[in-house]
């Protein structure tokens, strides 16, 4: 069994799959080290390996991987910048700078389609990445997510509060808001709504219509009926990560 690990800036997305087929046996989101050691241990399928990717601090990751080992005993891999991997060259001036989320989502879609692909991922921060079709990584961008939005808000103004359960029931439509927590949230959920359609615009000018957009990530389901064409695949960093590290 192989523990694969995707910790973002909010939460730990984890699954168990069997090594031998790569079925996935277990998974899930976690918002602590903790959390995730209780929900792997109460699977009890006992992981010999684990790969990861983080884009928290190296302190906070060692933590984790120290706390895993101590837990389950197994062998820990690091996904790791790269210049270039599996027919993908970098982008970044400065490779190392790229967020290593981004690079295993940007190589997991350029593997599934051999051909030009931006890739959206909308978790703590949107991102969107740009790679041609000859594997030339051009880049991408970076803007506060549904999460981030939402806290700016509420920390900076002082009449903007309302609770997480009423946030949810103000997405049952995108229609002008008659409430605060309906105006922000379909306020927030129209900025990202926009910004994907600003990136199937420069997708356009640079390749017309021979691209494919993929959509991954915590709040992907907020801008795909702007993209109905969008292939949404929630394990895109785990796909770039079986790529970033082999076990055999
Ligand atoms: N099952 C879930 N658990 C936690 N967050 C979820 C879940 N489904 C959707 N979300 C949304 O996903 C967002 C976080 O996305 P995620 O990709 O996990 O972020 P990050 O990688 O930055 O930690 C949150 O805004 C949250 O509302
Ligand atoms: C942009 C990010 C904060 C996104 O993180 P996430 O929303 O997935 O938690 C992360 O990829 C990161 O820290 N990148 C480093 C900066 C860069 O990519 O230029
Ligand atoms: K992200």
């Amino acid at each position: 069994m192989i523990l694969e690990l995707d910790c973002g800036n909010s939460f730990i997305k984890w699954r168990i799959i069997r090594r031998i087929d790569k079925v996935v046996m277990a998974g899930g989101v976690v918002d602590s080290d903790k959390a995730l050691l209780l929900a792997v241990e109460k699977e009890g399928l006992s992981p010999k390996w684990c790969r990861l990717v983080s884009v928290r601090t190296e302190d906070e990751t060692n933590a984790l991987v120290t706390a895993l080992r101590a837990a389950f005993s197994l062998e820990v891999k690091k996904a790791g910048p790269a210049q270039e991997l599996a027919g993908v060259r970098n982008g970044y001036e400065n490779f190392e700078r790229l967020g290593l989320d981004r690079w295993l989502a940007l190589l997991g879609g350029y593997h599934l389609v051999s051909s030009a692909c931006v890739v959206i991922d909308l978790g703590t921060a949107v991102t969107s990445d740009f790679v041609s079709a000859d594997g030339e990584h051009l880049g991408g961008f970076i803007c506060p997510g549904m999460p981030l939005m939402r806290n700016q808000l509420r920390t900076h103004t002082r009449r903007i509060r309302y609770d997480d359960v009423s946030a949810e029931q103000a997405l049952s439509s995108l229609a002008p808001g008659r409430a605060t927590v309906e105006a922000v949230e379909r306020g927030c959920t129209l900025m990202l709504q926009g910004f994907v359609l600003t990136q199937v615009e420069q997708a356009k000018a640079l390749w017309g219509e021979d691209f494919t957009l993929f959509i991954t990530g915590g709040d992907a389901a907020l801008v795909r009926r702007v993209v109905p064409s969008a292939r949404s695949v929630p394990d895109l960093v785990f796909v770039g990560l079986a790529i970033a590290c082999p076990l055999d």
